[in-house]
Order: structure tokens, then C-alpha cells, then sequence
């Protein structure tokens, strides 16, 4: 079973809250959060922006092409990325858009890719906008999230904080047409695969279509209304905590209906050592990263 928690409860560490975080972190490695104080039509305004992006012409989208610039900022065409080397390239387009770099930030000296520069597309309108503000609202939320994670599994509530002073944090709204009449066994709009990252924060338009991988080896759909988030975890939490935080597998094989889906994967900085605490390992946060996009993204496969 996937719990619904309530934030406002788990932000006061209430303790049958915080048991079922414990439960839903450490088990099924999901859960569906509520009272995140992001109301609903925010959450519709942000897939309606994205909805227009992804009806643009393509000659609109392909101007801000991630294949041309090579890092994962901008439009992702259908089939740009293979989440799962034993499945075909996922057939769902995406818009991504990460965490800026100032200028002065040491970090922008070393022309890391997962720091590029962002890539809006030239039309009228608040997408910019609308997307950013967004943007800054879902980091907080995972904030919070992840300090009472840190709480669950006994550390200071804030021990993760400074690993996110300089966020590798991506949002990106991914659209999922109409399960095409072409489509196979190998064939899905996005194929089973672990996020790569620490925390992702996810909301959706509420049309039915995420599966998880439950402890029991079946698929289990998860839904969540806009205005509710659903919360997973990837690779480097799972790494950090020792196993402790569940880094668990899902897909979105797609219907006869579209859907809109707009992740934040919530990063720690480049330099962050992810490696189990005392463990003496060194595993560079934005080392994972990068070489899991490498994997991914069909641009990078090809060079790499
Ligand atoms: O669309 C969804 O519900 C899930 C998307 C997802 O798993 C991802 O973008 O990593
Ligand atoms: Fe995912």
C-alpha cells in the first residue's frame, strides 16, 4: 500500500506521521503527500504552461533541442531518452529546465554540464515565469520533506541542508501522448527505471498512468490530484542512507489518454559525497549523475 501523508504533520514530527514516513521511506519507497501548501490551481496553471510548450510547432521546440547543446536543459523529443537498455527509447517528449549558477559561484568554472544553462523557447507568454516561481516552490517542499526523512532515520534534522547549497535540482514537465497503435512490448512512455537522484518531487495532471514496483514484485498504480504531490526516491539517497531510504523501480506504460507529469528531482551539489556515512567511499554526487544521463539520454549515448 502507498501512504498519503500529511506535510504540515510530518513539519511538526508528529509521530504517527513520522511512522509511516519511516514505513513508506524504508518499504515501498513511495508515498503521496497533502497539505504541501501548493494549491491545485497553481499546480494546473504549471501544466497548462507546459501543455501549451509541448503543442508548439516543432520547429518551435527544436530551437531549444537538448540534443543540439548537448546537456539536459530544453526539449527532449519522443525516443530522445532509453531509461531502460533492455526497452526502446521512451516514446514521451519532455522540457527541462535546473538550477542556475551565478556567476561568481566556483562551480562555473568548471563548465559542468549538469550546471548548463537553462533554454527557453521564444514565445509569447509566462512560461518562463510561471515554470521558475514553480521551480523555487517545489525545491522547498523537498526541503522540507527530506528533513523529516533526515529526522526518520535518526540524524539532526538538518544534516542534509548544506549538501543542497548549490542543487544539480532538475524540473521537468513530461508529456505522454496517447499510447501509440505502433507501440510494443518494449515499447513505453517512460520504461521501468530508479530516479538517479536524491528525492523527486512529483505532480501530475491527475490522469492515471505511474506504476510502481512494490516490494512484492507486482505493479501497483499510484495517482495524485493536482495540489498533491507523489514522493520517490532515486539512486544517491539510497547510496547516502545506507539502504535505508528505498530507491524503488516505475514506468508509465501510457493510455488512450494523454497525460502531463511534471517531476522535480531534487539533487544535492556536484561535490556532495553520497557514499554510505563511515563507509571510507568516496562516490561524487554529480559523478552519478552525469554518467547515468550518459546512459540515458540518446544525444550522449552516441558520443559517449
Ligand atoms: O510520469 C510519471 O508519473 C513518472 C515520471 C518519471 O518516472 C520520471 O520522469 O522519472
Ligand atoms: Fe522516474
Amino acid at each position: 500500500m502507498i501512504d498519503n501523508l500529511d506535510l504540515t504533520k510530518l513539519d511538526q514530527r508528529e509521530p504517527a506521521e513520522m511512522d509511516k514516513l519511516r514505513h513508506a521511506i524504508g518499504r515501498v519507497g513511495f508515498l503521496t503527500i497533502s497539505n504541501a501548501g501548493l494549491s491545485a490551481e497553481r499546480v494546473q496553471q504549471v501544466i497548462s504552461e507546459y501543455s501549451n510548450f509541448f503543442r508548439q510547432p516543432e520547429q518551435i521546440k527544436r530551437t531549444v533541442d537538448m540534443a543540439t547543446s548537448g546537456a539536459n536543459r530544453g526539449w527532449g523529443a519522443p525516443r530522445s531518452e532509453q531509461v531502460d537498455p533492455t526497452a526502446n527509447p521512451d516514446f514521451k517528449e519532455v522540457f527541462d529546465c535546473g538550477y542556475e549558477l551565478s556567476a561568481n559561484d566556483p562551480y562555473a568554472e568548471r563548465e559542468l554540464s549538469v550546471y548548463a544553462p537553462n533554454l527557453w523557447p521564444d514565445f509569447s507568454g509566462e512560461f518562463r515565469t510561471i515554470i521558475q516561481v514553480y521551480y523555487s516552490d517545489a525545491c522547498v517542499i523537498a526541503m522540507r520533506v527530506l528533513r523529516a526523512i533526515a529526522v526518520a532515520i535518526g540524524r539532526d534534522a538538518n544534516s542534509f541542508d548544506a549538501a543542497f547549497d548549490t542543487p544539480m535540482a532538475l524540473l521537468r514537465g513530461n508529456f505522454y501522448p496517447q499510447r501509440p497503435d505502433w507501440a510494443g512490448e518494449n515499447d513505453f512512455g517512460i520504461a521501468a527505471h530508479t530516479d538517479y537522484g536524491c528525492l523527486t518531487l512529483l505532480a501530475t495532471d491527475g490522469t492515471p498512468g505511474l506504476e510502481v514496483r512494490m516490494p512484492d514484485g507486482d505493479w501497483q498504480a499510484v495517482n495524485a490530484a493536482p495540489g498533491q504531490f507523489i514522493i520517490n526516491f532515486g539512486e544517491m539517497l539510497e547510496f547516502w542512507t545506507d539502504g535505508e531510504v528505498k530507491a524503488t523501480e516505475h514506468r508509465v506504460k501510457g493510455t488512450s489518454d494523454e497525460r502531463i507529469s511534471v517531476p522535480l528531482f531534487f539533487n544535492p551539489s556536484y561535490d556532495t559525497n553520497i557514499a554510505p556515512p563511515d563507509s571510507g567511499k568516496i562516490i561524487r554526487a554529480g559523478e552519478h549523475l552525469t554518467q547515468r544521463f550518459n546512459e540515458t539520454y540518446v544525444h550522449l549515448q552516441a558520443a559517449s
